[in-house]
């Protein structure tokens, strides 16, 4: 790679984005840049009547990971520093086109691509797939209260959601290089092997 890249994990809620993105930053010394969840005032309100709060939550996820990527883009990626982030900022197109409906969603699709078509993206994804069981499972492990009442059927939209949208980005976005990670059978957290191969085939791309 010409340059110290800027890497992304991505994966539906409860793939093991933030898990892999701290592990991967441990074992090759990157920065890591983590999304802001616990602080967020809209997310027990959206799981509990999402036609009433989508478009208040995905503006909060939109300007928060809008001024993080600034921040990386200043301290990292002009510096020529490599860096890791736990989520992609197309996150925000996949979610807002899901949970908004009509003139809130063009509104928002607008302001998305006003605010980051310009920003650096990140040169490596490590996409992170897993099915309905799998997550379910995880989301119950983490033992959020308010990700109590996530539906199945919303869980599992999103699932179709992030293959579409990686579809997508291999088209739109050809110099980004999209790894594609099994989370059902790789079990980095508790099989060493499973990490360290991860953690090779990421040292690989970064040479
Ligand atoms: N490969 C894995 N095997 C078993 N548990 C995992 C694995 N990856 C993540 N976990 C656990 O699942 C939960 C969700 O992981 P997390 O990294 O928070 O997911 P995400 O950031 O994608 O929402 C956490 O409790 C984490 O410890
Ligand atoms: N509607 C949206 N929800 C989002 C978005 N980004 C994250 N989330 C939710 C999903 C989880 O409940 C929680 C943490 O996300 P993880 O994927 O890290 O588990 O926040 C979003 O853009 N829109």
């Amino acid at each position: 790679m010409k340059h110290a890249p800027f890497i992304a994990v991505e994966g539906p809620i409860g793939a093991g984005k933030t898990t892999l993105a701290t592990m991967l930053a441990g074992e090759l010394q990157l920065p890591v840049i983590k999304e802001i969840v616990e602080e967020n005032p809209f997310l027990d309100k959206f799981y509990q009547n999402m036609d009433d709060w989508s478009f208040q939550l995905e503006m909060f996820f939109l300007c928060n990971r809008y001024k993080q990527l600034e921040d990386t883009v200043n301290q990292y990626i002009n510096k020529g520093k490599p860096v890791i982030s736990d989520y992609h900022i197309y996150k925000n197109l996949i979610f807002g086109e899901r949970t908004l409906k009509g003139t809130k969603r063009e509104k928002y699709r607008e302001i998305y691509h006003v605010l980051t078509d310009d920003l650096p993206k990140p040169d490596i994804i490590l996409y992170i797939r897993a099915d309905l069981d799998t997550l379910l499972a995880r989301i119950a492990k983490r033992g959020r209260q308010f990700e109590e009442d996530i539906a199945p059927a919303y869980l599992q939209q999103l699932i179709e959601d992030y293959d579409a949208a990686m579809a997508s980005l291999a088209l739109t976005e050809p110099s980004t290089v999209i790894v594609t990670i099994d989370g059902n059978q790789v079990d980095f957290v508790e099989n060493k092997e499973d990490f360290t191969r991860v953690a090779s085939q990421l040292k690989e791309l970064m040479k």
